[in-house]
């Protein structure tokens, strides 16, 4: 399976189990990799015949800012459901990072996979 992927993806939302991280959106980082359902854009040269990551960030991007998470897995979730089901994309992996949330702590986040890697 060919994949694309976005590394260091930095996206805004509301995110958090406590109360006081629900008062405003926080950074987070967006590590994606997407399985490609198709190997044709490798010979079509076309844009068309494949996933188009700008699009995928765009779109992530824009609905995590009306969106709001308790929980980093649930975020994942979302993110991952996005890509397969508006990108027809048959397998993702996604990683969602909070930057400095925790002392002495730089990165914490969680990596989920969803869908069939061939
Ligand atoms: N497995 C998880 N554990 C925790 C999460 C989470 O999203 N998944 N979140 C928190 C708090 O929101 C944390 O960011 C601040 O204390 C705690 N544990």
């Amino acid at each position: 399976m060919d994949i694309i992927y976005l590394q260091q993806v930095r996206a805004s939302t509301v995110l958090g189990w406590y109360d006081w991280e629900r008062t405003q959106s926080q950074v987070v980082e967006l590590d994606l990799e997407i399985g490609l359902p198709s190997a044709r854009a490798c010979v079509s040269d076309h844009l068309n015949d494949t996933i188009d990551y700008d699009k995928v960030v765009t779109q992530i991007r824009q609905d995590l800012t009306a969106k709001h998470f308790l929980l980093l897995e649930a975020l994942a979730e979302h993110i991952a459901n996005i890509v397969l089901n508006d990108f027809g994309a048959p397998w993702i992996k996604v990683s969602v990072t909070k930057l400095g949330i925790l002392q002495e702590v730089a990165r914490v986040g969680v990596t989920i996979e969803r869908g069939q890697r061939a």
